[in-house]
Protein backbone atom coordinates (compact mmCIF):
# COMPACT_ATOMS: atom_id res chain seq x y z
CA UNK A 1 0.00 0.00 0.00
CA UNK A 2 1.20 3.76 -1.00
CA UNK A 3 2.12 5.47 2.32
CA UNK A 4 2.64 9.30 1.73
CA UNK A 5 4.31 11.37 4.96
CA UNK A 6 2.29 14.71 3.71
CA UNK A 7 2.26 16.64 1.08
CA UNK A 8 5.33 16.09 -1.50
CA UNK A 9 6.92 18.37 -4.02
CA UNK A 10 9.27 16.81 -5.85
CA UNK A 11 11.97 19.87 -7.59
CA UNK A 12 13.35 19.28 -10.64
CA UNK A 13 16.30 21.61 -11.90
CA UNK A 14 17.05 22.16 -15.47
CA UNK A 15 19.55 23.02 -17.93
CA UNK A 16 18.67 22.28 -21.31
CA UNK A 17 16.43 19.68 -21.15
CA UNK A 18 13.29 20.24 -23.58
CA UNK A 19 13.30 16.79 -24.70
CA UNK A 20 13.59 15.21 -21.36
CA UNK A 21 11.48 17.18 -19.37
CA UNK A 22 7.68 16.43 -20.86
CA UNK A 23 8.49 12.67 -20.64
CA UNK A 24 10.08 12.69 -16.91
CA UNK A 25 6.71 14.70 -15.33
CA UNK A 26 4.74 12.07 -17.36
CA UNK A 27 6.28 9.73 -15.73
CA UNK A 28 6.11 11.59 -12.11
CA UNK A 29 2.36 12.35 -12.47
CA UNK A 30 1.38 8.73 -13.38
CA UNK A 31 3.77 6.72 -10.64
CA UNK A 32 2.76 9.54 -8.01
CA UNK A 33 -0.52 11.62 -8.71
CA UNK A 34 -0.67 13.77 -5.57
CA UNK A 35 3.13 14.67 -5.37
CA UNK A 36 3.76 18.44 -6.80
CA UNK A 37 6.59 19.35 -9.17
CA UNK A 38 8.54 22.35 -9.12
CA UNK A 39 11.21 22.73 -12.60
CA UNK A 40 13.76 25.05 -11.17
CA UNK A 41 15.17 26.62 -14.72
CA UNK A 42 18.16 28.67 -15.43
CA UNK A 43 17.35 30.03 -18.44
CA UNK A 44 18.06 27.29 -20.27
CA UNK A 45 19.22 28.82 -24.52
CA UNK A 46 17.10 25.59 -25.59
CA UNK A 47 13.96 27.01 -23.95
CA UNK A 48 13.36 24.37 -21.28
CA UNK A 49 11.35 27.13 -18.91
CA UNK A 50 8.80 27.78 -21.92
CA UNK A 51 8.21 23.84 -22.31
CA UNK A 52 7.81 24.16 -18.29
CA UNK A 53 5.39 26.46 -18.47
CA UNK A 54 3.38 25.11 -21.01
CA UNK A 55 3.25 21.94 -19.22
CA UNK A 56 1.84 24.26 -16.10
CA UNK A 57 -0.74 25.97 -18.06
CA UNK A 58 -1.99 22.16 -18.32
CA UNK A 59 -1.53 20.98 -15.35
CA UNK A 60 -1.83 22.59 -11.69
CA UNK A 61 0.50 19.96 -10.08
CA UNK A 62 3.40 21.51 -12.11
CA UNK A 63 5.25 24.86 -11.26
CA UNK A 64 7.72 27.05 -12.13
CA UNK A 65 10.49 28.65 -10.99
CA UNK A 66 12.39 30.72 -13.97
CA UNK A 67 16.15 31.83 -13.23
CA UNK A 68 17.92 34.38 -14.69
CA UNK A 69 21.15 32.57 -15.85
CA UNK A 70 22.99 29.26 -14.64
CA UNK A 71 24.02 29.42 -11.21
CA UNK A 72 25.16 25.84 -10.75
CA UNK A 73 22.57 22.70 -9.18
CA UNK A 74 22.84 23.90 -5.58
CA UNK A 75 21.62 27.26 -5.96
CA UNK A 76 18.69 25.86 -7.89
CA UNK A 77 17.47 23.35 -5.50
CA UNK A 78 18.43 26.62 -2.55
CA UNK A 79 15.70 28.32 -4.30
CA UNK A 80 13.26 25.24 -4.79
CA UNK A 81 13.76 24.45 -1.36
CA UNK A 82 12.73 28.20 -0.20
CA UNK A 83 9.64 28.25 -2.59
CA UNK A 84 8.70 24.72 -1.61
CA UNK A 85 9.09 25.73 2.43
CA UNK A 86 6.89 29.15 1.77
CA UNK A 87 4.42 26.87 0.26
CA UNK A 88 3.72 24.81 3.08
CA UNK A 89 5.11 21.21 1.94
CA UNK A 90 6.06 18.55 4.34
CA UNK A 91 8.23 16.60 1.84
CA UNK A 92 10.92 18.00 -0.37
CA UNK A 93 12.41 15.80 -3.09
CA UNK A 94 15.97 16.41 -5.24
CA UNK A 95 15.15 14.63 -8.92
CA UNK A 96 17.02 15.10 -12.17
CA UNK A 97 15.27 15.80 -15.07
CA UNK A 98 16.76 13.23 -17.54
CA UNK A 99 15.62 10.10 -16.22
CA UNK A 100 18.54 8.82 -14.47
CA UNK A 101 15.98 9.05 -11.21
CA UNK A 102 13.16 7.04 -11.91
CA UNK A 103 9.85 8.66 -10.35
CA UNK A 104 8.65 4.73 -10.06
CA UNK A 105 10.90 3.96 -7.32
CA UNK A 106 10.38 7.91 -5.67
CA UNK A 107 7.89 5.76 -2.73
CA UNK A 108 10.82 4.02 -1.49
CA UNK A 109 12.80 7.31 -0.48
CA UNK A 110 8.86 8.30 0.41
CA UNK A 111 7.67 5.27 2.51
CA UNK A 112 11.36 5.82 4.13
CA UNK A 113 10.34 9.45 5.25
CA UNK A 114 7.22 7.99 6.70
CA UNK A 115 9.32 5.46 8.57
CA UNK A 116 11.37 8.19 10.52
CA UNK A 117 13.95 9.24 8.38
CA UNK A 118 15.32 12.93 8.20
CA UNK A 119 16.54 12.74 5.04
CA UNK A 120 15.90 9.18 2.73
CA UNK A 121 18.76 9.17 -0.17
CA UNK A 122 18.44 7.08 -2.98
CA UNK A 123 21.60 5.06 -2.93
CA UNK A 124 23.53 3.18 -5.95
CA UNK A 125 26.06 1.95 -3.52
CA UNK A 126 24.34 -0.29 -0.82
CA UNK A 127 22.92 -3.47 -1.79
CA UNK A 128 20.29 -3.76 -4.12
CA UNK A 129 21.99 -0.52 -5.82
CA UNK A 130 22.97 -0.18 -9.34
CA UNK A 131 23.82 1.72 -12.51
CA UNK A 132 22.59 1.18 -15.63
CA UNK A 133 24.38 2.03 -18.85
CA UNK A 134 27.22 4.63 -17.05
CA UNK A 135 30.18 4.97 -18.34
CA UNK A 136 32.95 3.27 -15.89
CA UNK A 137 34.65 6.21 -15.64
CA UNK A 138 31.85 8.27 -14.00
CA UNK A 139 31.07 5.34 -11.70
CA UNK A 140 34.93 5.38 -10.78
CA UNK A 141 34.68 8.64 -9.59
CA UNK A 142 31.26 8.26 -7.89
CA UNK A 143 32.72 5.49 -6.12
CA UNK A 144 36.21 7.24 -5.56
CA UNK A 145 34.11 10.99 -4.62
CA UNK A 146 32.14 8.56 -2.12
CA UNK A 147 35.38 6.72 -0.43
CA UNK A 148 37.35 10.46 -0.23
CA UNK A 149 34.17 11.81 1.69
CA UNK A 150 33.88 9.26 4.13
CA UNK A 151 37.28 9.10 4.91
CA UNK A 152 37.66 12.90 5.07
CA UNK A 153 34.30 13.63 6.82
CA UNK A 154 33.75 10.22 8.79
CA UNK A 155 29.95 10.22 7.94
CA UNK A 156 28.43 6.77 7.84
CA UNK A 157 26.38 7.44 3.89
CA UNK A 158 27.33 5.12 0.87
CA UNK A 159 26.44 7.78 -1.67
CA UNK A 160 26.71 11.24 0.04
CA UNK A 161 26.79 12.56 -3.72
CA UNK A 162 23.49 11.08 -4.72
CA UNK A 163 20.83 13.34 -6.54
CA UNK A 164 18.21 11.44 -5.84
CA UNK A 165 16.79 12.51 -2.02
CA UNK A 166 13.76 13.55 -0.08
CA UNK A 167 13.99 15.62 2.71
CA UNK A 168 11.23 16.47 5.52
CA UNK A 169 10.35 20.20 5.42
CA UNK A 170 12.06 20.40 9.59
CA UNK A 171 15.11 18.79 8.40
CA UNK A 172 15.72 21.86 5.83
CA UNK A 173 14.46 24.56 8.11
CA UNK A 174 17.28 23.21 10.46
CA UNK A 175 20.30 23.20 8.49
CA UNK A 176 20.95 26.51 7.67
CA UNK A 177 20.24 26.80 4.07
CA UNK A 178 21.82 30.66 4.38
CA UNK A 179 25.08 29.07 5.03
CA UNK A 180 25.23 26.96 1.62
CA UNK A 181 27.63 28.24 -0.59
CA UNK A 182 28.38 24.67 -2.86
CA UNK A 183 27.30 25.24 -6.14
CA UNK A 184 28.02 22.19 -7.95
CA UNK A 185 27.50 18.44 -7.33
CA UNK A 186 29.33 18.76 -3.72
CA UNK A 187 26.13 20.50 -2.77
CA UNK A 188 24.46 17.18 -2.21
CA UNK A 189 27.66 16.11 0.20
CA UNK A 190 27.25 19.57 2.47
CA UNK A 191 23.75 18.91 3.38
CA UNK A 192 24.50 15.42 4.02
CA UNK A 193 26.88 16.60 6.44
CA UNK A 194 24.64 19.46 7.86
CA UNK A 195 22.09 17.03 8.31
CA UNK A 196 24.32 14.02 10.02
CA UNK A 197 25.82 16.73 12.54
CA UNK A 198 22.03 17.75 13.51
CA UNK A 199 22.16 14.48 14.50
CA UNK A 200 19.33 13.70 12.50
CA UNK A 201 18.26 10.40 10.52
CA UNK A 202 19.71 9.76 7.43
CA UNK A 203 18.59 6.63 5.29
CA UNK A 204 19.75 5.26 2.49
CA UNK A 205 17.36 3.11 -0.28
CA UNK A 206 18.66 0.87 -2.82
CA UNK A 207 17.92 2.67 -6.43
CA UNK A 208 19.00 1.86 -9.73
CA UNK A 209 20.61 4.81 -11.75
CA UNK A 210 19.92 4.94 -15.57
CA UNK A 211 22.36 7.21 -17.59
CA UNK A 212 20.56 9.36 -20.03
CA UNK A 213 20.09 8.99 -23.40
CA UNK A 214 19.09 12.50 -24.03
CA UNK A 215 20.89 15.56 -23.74
CA UNK A 216 24.35 15.85 -21.71
CA UNK A 217 25.66 15.59 -18.36
CA UNK A 218 26.81 19.14 -17.05
CA UNK A 219 29.87 17.52 -14.95
CA UNK A 220 32.82 19.45 -15.63
CA UNK A 221 36.30 19.31 -14.54
CA UNK A 222 35.24 22.92 -12.37
CA UNK A 223 32.22 20.88 -10.53
CA UNK A 224 35.26 18.34 -9.80
CA UNK A 225 37.32 20.57 -8.32
CA UNK A 226 35.05 22.44 -6.52
CA UNK A 227 33.73 19.11 -4.85
CA UNK A 228 37.71 18.17 -4.05
CA UNK A 229 38.40 21.72 -1.80
CA UNK A 230 35.44 21.90 -0.02
CA UNK A 231 35.29 18.25 1.00
CA UNK A 232 39.18 18.94 2.59
CA UNK A 233 38.05 22.34 4.11
CA UNK A 234 35.05 20.59 5.64
CA UNK A 235 37.32 17.78 6.76
CA UNK A 236 39.98 20.11 8.35
CA UNK A 237 37.24 22.38 9.88
CA UNK A 238 35.48 19.02 11.42
CA UNK A 239 39.13 18.50 13.02
CA UNK A 240 39.49 21.97 14.56
CA UNK A 241 36.00 21.10 16.44
CA UNK A 242 37.27 17.81 17.95
CA UNK A 243 40.99 18.71 19.31
CA UNK A 244 39.53 22.45 20.09
CA UNK A 245 40.84 22.48 24.37
CA UNK A 246 37.95 22.23 26.67
CA UNK A 247 37.78 25.20 29.05
N1 LIG B 1 18.86 24.82 -12.94
C1 LIG B 1 20.01 24.15 -13.13
N2 LIG B 1 19.99 22.81 -13.34
C2 LIG B 1 21.16 22.18 -13.52
C3 LIG B 1 22.41 22.82 -13.50
N3 LIG B 1 23.39 21.90 -13.70
C4 LIG B 1 22.75 20.70 -13.83
N4 LIG B 1 21.41 20.88 -13.74
C5 LIG B 1 20.34 19.87 -13.79
O1 LIG B 1 20.60 18.96 -12.73
C6 LIG B 1 20.25 17.64 -13.12
C7 LIG B 1 21.49 16.73 -13.00
O2 LIG B 1 22.49 17.20 -13.88
P1 LIG B 1 23.35 16.20 -14.80
O3 LIG B 1 24.40 17.01 -15.42
O4 LIG B 1 22.47 15.36 -15.64
O5 LIG B 1 23.97 15.27 -13.66
P2 LIG B 1 24.80 13.96 -13.80
O6 LIG B 1 26.10 14.24 -14.44
O7 LIG B 1 23.95 12.85 -14.35
O8 LIG B 1 25.04 13.77 -12.23
C8 LIG B 1 24.21 13.04 -11.38
O9 LIG B 1 25.10 12.39 -10.58
C9 LIG B 1 25.84 13.24 -9.69
C10 LIG B 1 26.89 12.45 -9.01
O10 LIG B 1 26.38 11.35 -8.38
C11 LIG B 1 24.90 13.84 -8.70
O11 LIG B 1 25.60 14.60 -7.72
C12 LIG B 1 23.97 14.70 -9.47
O12 LIG B 1 23.00 15.23 -8.59
C13 LIG B 1 23.29 13.87 -10.53
O13 LIG B 1 22.34 13.01 -9.92
C14 LIG B 1 19.68 17.74 -14.55
O14 LIG B 1 18.28 17.83 -14.47
C15 LIG B 1 20.31 19.04 -15.06
O15 LIG B 1 19.56 19.66 -16.08
C16 LIG B 1 22.42 24.25 -13.29
O16 LIG B 1 23.46 24.92 -13.28
N5 LIG B 1 21.21 24.84 -13.11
Amino acid sequence: MERTPGRVLVIVPTYNERENLPLITRRLREALPDVHLLVADDNSPDGTGQIADELAERDDHVHVLHRTSKQGLGAAYIAGFRWGLAEGYDVLVEMDADGSHQPEELHKLLDAVADGADLAIGSRWVPGGKTVNWPASREFLSRGANTYVRLVLGIPVRDATAGFRAYRAATLEKIELDGVESQGYCFQVDLTLRTVRQGLRVTEAPITFVERTVGSSKMSRKIILEAFWRVALWGIAGLGERFRPRR
